[in-house]
């Protein structure tokens, strides 16, 4: 087959000016953000072992992965599908001895084997940040609050923030609602789908309200109490209200407690952040345990942040450039950088600021609009 030299393969893409500038200023807002908070940087790598990836990402993403053999080494690699992953691998290997609560953040591609209907993206760019050795409603709150403050410095606004209960269904099952161990995965697929007449067939009557129990945050959250008799789930309404009210109008907030999409890994908590004019999710996050070689598996609370909706529709008339006519002296192409303009400089006469995409002409000691 004869590939013409534009192409790539499906899913993926060049991002051309001014949209990659466009990516590296919005990824760069929101890292200055975590780094702000802590969160120190990590850069984990593009391939590891397959074999090592699948243990760290659980059995649920393991055929996500893109995979190749590496000639080098013989083995079977995968290119990362999700750095959280890696974060945790990095945090209980290498730094498995750095004092706890570790704040670590990350920034970039990461490749999936197949793409979603709503995002027909296979490379994205992920940031986030994560909190090792902690899953308490503090760290939750941290965490959450962090994303928020990362979107808005990226020009986010209108957030909503959608909290789940990704073990809800193993909660209930205990004593509240009880369920036979081998029927608790139906149930959750069942409520997975929002099928009422599914769960009924399965004789699990008594978890159908969970289906009403959704929306508005307070609404929703008083339909839940309502369901939890027995009061198995106090500590957990308990937690999810004190994590609403330290965002309280800064975000939206709403509740989905049987949402498990994409929350594979996460433990008692979870959530995914949405906003208005933005139709794919924009990040997920959540507490989640990292198994340990050494000892127990240890807690840990994080987020990460899909920016590249944000690009794809972000304004690009910020992005400007000062063209320096033939002749401008280099100190004061010096000093302008310095103010901070991206200038572009003539080569001869017939460079022009229209046809090289300046937005400004330096003229008469002045930047003028073009
Ligand atoms: N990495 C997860 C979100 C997450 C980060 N930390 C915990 N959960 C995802 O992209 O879905």
């Amino acid at each position: 087959m004869h590939i013409p030299p534009d192409l790539l393969p499906e899913g993926f893409r060049d991002r051309l000016p001014p949209q990659a500038e466009v990516a590296a200023r919005v990824s760069r807002a929101m890292i200055d953000v975590l780094a702000s908070y802590g969160y120190a940087r990590v850069a984990p790598a593009m391939a590891e072992f397959e074999s090592v990836l699948a243990k760290h990402s659980g059995d649920a993403n393991r055929n996500q992965h893109l995979r190749f053999t590496d000639p080098v080494s013989g083995h079977t690699l995968a290119l990362r599908g999700d750095i959280t992953v890696q974060v945790g691998r990095i945090a209980t290997t290498r730094m498995k001895d750095a004092p706890r609560p570790l704040r670590l953040a990350y920034h970039g591609q990461v490749l999936r084997l197949r793409a979603k209907q709503l995002r027909p993206e296979r490379e994205l760019t992920q940031l986030g940040a994560e909190l090792v050795g902690n899953d308490s409603v503090a760290a939750a709150c941290e965490i959450v609050g962090v994303a928020i403050d990362a979107l808005e410095a990226a020009g986010v606004k209108d957030i909503t923030i959608d909290f789940t209960l990704p073990d809800l269904v193993e909660r209930l099952a205990e004593k509240a609602l009880p369920l036979a161990a081998d029927k608790i995965d139906a149930v959750r697929s069942e409520l997975d789908m929002k099928d009422a007449g599914g769960l009924s067939a399965l004789g699990a009557d008594a978890y159908l309200p969970l289906l009403a129990a959704t929306g508005p945050f307070a609404e929703a959250v008083e339909k839940l109490r309502a369901i939890d008799a027995g009061g198995a789930l106090a500590s957990r309404i308990h937690a999810l209200e004190a994590i609403a009210g330290t965002i309280a109008g800064r975000a939206n907030v709403t509740l989905d407690p049987t949402e498990r999409h994409g929350f594979e890994y996460q433990s008692w908590f979870g959530f995914t952040i949405f906003a208005k004019g933005y139709s794919a999710a924009l990040g997920r996050g959540g507490t989640y345990y990292i198994d340990r070689a050494d000892g127990p598996s240890e807690p840990a609370t994080g987020f990460s942040l899909y920016p590249d909706p944000l690009v794809d529709l972000a304004d690009e008339s910020v992005v400007r450039r000062l063209f320096l006519p033939l002749g401008t002296e280099a100190v004061t192409g010096a000093k302008l950088r310095h103010d901070g303009w991206a200038t572009v400089a003539a080569l001869d006469e017939n460079d022009s600021a229209a046809v090289l995409g300046c937005t400004h002409i330096w003229m008469n000691g002045q930047a003028i609009p073009v």
